[in-house]
């Protein structure tokens, strides 16, 4: 672990006032720019820096949060600090939950500030590597991310809209757990030689039954728009990538029991080997 070097922020108060910096004037970023000699991806050396693009309701949530486990980095999903500040009583929380209910997006300044906070505890704790989940979501936020650190790959999970819609509609989490499900059935045949998708649901054990809550955004209207906001802000930032050469384009081939051996196949990853590596 020790040699795994966080290298989003050299210290976290720099890492503050340098994306603070990168949002006020470009030419701050530029002339702080850190040197970087980040050495590729090494998964078994858990040298991590990946991004997971997606649109909403695609699995980034679930197949992040599973890597991050596997891999021993965190999981940091910029949606989960955005619900954790507007269930605050924070400053901005109300002027969140207006924005998230609306389906658009929070601002580059508002989102900067929860990333390097949270940024900011992980590295107090001795955490190294990330797997970004949700972030960055425009390319000013790409820009901002290039102008800190080196990522070494991107992600970018895919599946049909409609398939998208039917998940969101059908995820629940357990209001005392926190865990995620999914009750929805999916079985869309493909179109224009798409392969047929199905998706078994993710049900909850029973004792968590009576609790599960559905996130207040992802009602149709709001699911729609936020597919519309993310064609609209975040397809530049999948260019972005591609132009970088740094992007592993995944399209589901079902559920996670299809997907999840899929997945490790493409990012060239052994799960055994990890999980043996890791005990060594
Ligand atoms: N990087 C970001 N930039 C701006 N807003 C964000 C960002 N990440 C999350 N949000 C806000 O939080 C909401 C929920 O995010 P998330 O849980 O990632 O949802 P989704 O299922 O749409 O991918 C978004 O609709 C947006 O309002």
């Amino acid at each position: 672990m020790a040699a795994m070097t966080t290298r989003l922020f050299r210290s976290s108060t720099y890492a503050v006032s340098f994306l603070q910096r990168s949002l006020s004037t470009a030419a701050a970023a530029t002339e702080s720019k850190p040197h970087s000699s980040h050495p590729r991806i090494d998964p078994k050396g858990k040298n991590i820096q990946w991004v997971f693009l997606g649109c909403p309701g695609v699995g980034k949530g679930t197949y992040a949060s599973r890597l991050s486990a596997l891999l021993g980095v965190p999981h940091i999903a910029t949606g989960d600090l955005v619900r954790e500040e507007l269930s605050s009583s924070g400053p901005v929380s109300k002027q969140l939950e207006e924005i998230v209910n609306q389906g658009k997006l929070v601002s580059d300044e508002i989102i900067i500030d929860l990333l390097s906070r949270r940024l900011e505890k992980g590295e107090s704790k001795g955490e190294s590597g990330f797997i970004l989940d949700g972030f960055p979501r425009t390319v000013r936020q790409a820009e901002i991310l290039t102008d800190v650190t080196d990522i070494d790959l991107v992600v970018n999970l895919k599946l049909p809209e409609n398939v998208l819609l039917e998940k969101c509609l059908g995820r629940r989490i357990c209001s005392q757990c926190g865990k995620n499900f999914n009750v929805a059935t999916i079985n869309v045949k493909g179109e224009n030689g798409n392969p047929d998708i199905s998706m078994a649901p993710l049900l909850p054990p029973p004792h968590c039954v009576s609790k599960l809550i559905s996130r207040s955004d992802d009602t149709e209207a709001i699911v729609q728009e936020r597919l519309r906001v993310y064609n609209e802000k975040s397809q530049p930032v999948e260019d972005f990538y591609r132009a970088q050469k740094k992007m592993l384009e995944f399209v589901l081939p079902g559920g996670i029991p299809e997907t999840w051996p899929k997945l490790l196949e493409a990012l060239n990853l052994d799960e055994n080997e990890v999980k043996q590596s890791a005990t060594a």
